[in-house]
């Protein structure tokens, strides 16, 4: 495999502005935007072509981007932009590693062609599984979506799986999740919600119980094996897995194990040599595996722990009201006992009588547990699990979530918020520590 690469050196940035300007791209290059955190920024391509994150714009027409949103304008060829509104930053950059990232597309692509080739035999119909690793704030998540858009474009319909339940794009964080990407990603709306098939965990880090998190990455990999087997196109198209930026330790074993068990054939590290260097050294025995260093873009803003924490409950709140405010979501008043709650872990797991002499009774990670209706759920986010039965709340995935809004103790009543009307699809609700403050 031949991937090429360049380096990456922004030209002098320009600050932010307020102007309407005209912005001349030449070929190769791109324009660095922060959209301004309180009022509008509208975007329009005047002349030639020119793409966001792998998704083409459409020539003449004003494209609105949300408060902070942070994206380039790239083109290939050159391309004439207009700005109207503010921005906390903009600059022109002309080197960038697009083209080693376009190179490793062009992999990808032969190797769908060669599995669509042989839709019979079992090993070589399936296409490429890529696995983006990193660093935090890496451009994982970045060149995640543009490998998929430009997949889309040529007809493939790739698999997304997001695995970063800190800051994942496909639902609200706290959860894994995957989706086919039939479109080349709206570089506004972001990931299309139609059918995401979506594990919740609860917390926005695996550490706060890594063994459930395990399990659901691989039910996660599970159902999608399932639904390859009946599905030649979905096969050959492949996958493309974002991951956590948590790379050390605990993180890195994380990593191992998203590799062995979405069984990923090609690597793409950003922005590491060390990481590059550990995985190409474990995974040396494994011919069909390839692990690639790639370029991190020094367009990749950093956001520190507070932005995160924004950026969450920016999701939670555009679950529930859209990214528009577009959505009328639902306050709903039910009895406790029209609910059952559970959480995950927790609980001796066995009886200290029942064990040897010496030995501490400990929590068992995958345990369900009864959660009983206190104030404790106020401002808690809980997701509706799709199963029917207790025992299977920990292997389903979940239809939707619910925003706890009120717990009166005297009534016994609980009222929540749901993104629709009506009854929810299960009384089975799963909580965990996703806790969003309305504003
Ligand atoms: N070339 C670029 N120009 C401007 N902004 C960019 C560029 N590339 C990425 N960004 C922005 O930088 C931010 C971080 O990028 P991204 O989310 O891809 O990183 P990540 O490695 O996935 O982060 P995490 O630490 O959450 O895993 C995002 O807001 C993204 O839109």
């Amino acid at each position: 495999m031949a991937y090429g690469g360049t380096n990456v050196n922004p030209l002098a940035a320009t600050g932010g502005s307020t102007t309407v300007r005209q912005v001349k791209l030449e070929k190769e290059c791109e324009l660095r935007v922060e959209a301004s955190a309180d009022s509008p920024l509208r975007l329009r391509l005047l002349t030639g072509t020119a793409e966001i994150f792998g998704t083409e714009i459409p020539p003449g027409i004003w494209l609105n981007f949300p408060p902070r949103l942070k994206f380039a304008v790239f083109t290939w060829y050159g391309a004439t932009i207009e700005m109207d509104g503010s921005t906390e930053t903009d600059y022109t950059a002309d080197e960038t590693p697009m083209i080693s990232y376009i190179n490793v597309h062009a992999v990808l692509d032969g190797r769908r062609n060669r599995a669509k080739a042989s839709p019979s035999d079992s090993d070589t119909s399936q296409g490429p599984r890529v696995i983006v690793v990193g660093p935090t704030d890496s451009g994982k998540s970045t060149l995640s979506r543009m490998l998929l858009s430009w997949a889309a474009k040529q007809g493939w319909k790739p698999t997304f799986v997001d695995l970063d339940i800190g800051q994942g794009s496909i639902t609200i964080p706290g959860c894994v999740a995957a989706t086919p990407i039939e479109l080349p990603i709206d570089p506004v709306e972001g990931i299309p919600l139609e059918m995401p098939m979506v594990y919740f965990f609860g917390h926005v880090t695996p550490s706060a119980n890594i063994d459930h998190y395990k399990v659901l990455v691989k039910e996660l990999a599970r159902t999608l094996e399932t639904q390859f087997s009946g599905n030649a196109e979905s096969r050959a198209s492949g996958m493309v897995i974002n991951t956590m930026g948590w790379i050390e330790g605990v993180g890195y074993e994380l990593l191992l194990h998203a590799i062995d068990t979405f069984n990923a054939t090609v690597i793409l590290v950003l922005g590491q040599e060390k990481l590059c260097s550990m995985l190409k050294d474990v995974l040396k025995n494994r011919p069909n595996v390839d692990v690639v260093k790639l370029q991190k873009s020094g367009g990749v803003v950093s956001r520190n722990a507070k932005v995160r924490q924004k950026a969450r409950s920016y999701r939670i709140r555009e679950y529930f009201y859209g990214p528009s405010n577009d959505l009328s979501p639902h306050s709903n008043v039910v009895n406790f006992s029209d609910l059952f709650i559970y959480r995950i872990g927790g609980g001796p797991q066995a009886p200290r009588s029942a064990l040897p002499i010496g030995a501490e009774p400990a929590a068992d990670p995958t345990r369900l547990v009864p959660v009983s209706i206190s104030r404790d759920l106020l401002h808690l986010v809980l997701a509706v699990s799709y199963a029917k039965e207790q025992d299977q709340i920990i292997s389903s995935n979940v239809a939707g979530f619910i925003y706890v809004t009120d717990i009166d103790l005297h009534r016994k009543k609980i009222t929540y918020l749901a993104p629709c009307a009506g009854e929810l699809p299960s009384k089975n609700l799963i909580v965990g520590t996703l806790t969003w403050i309305e504003n």
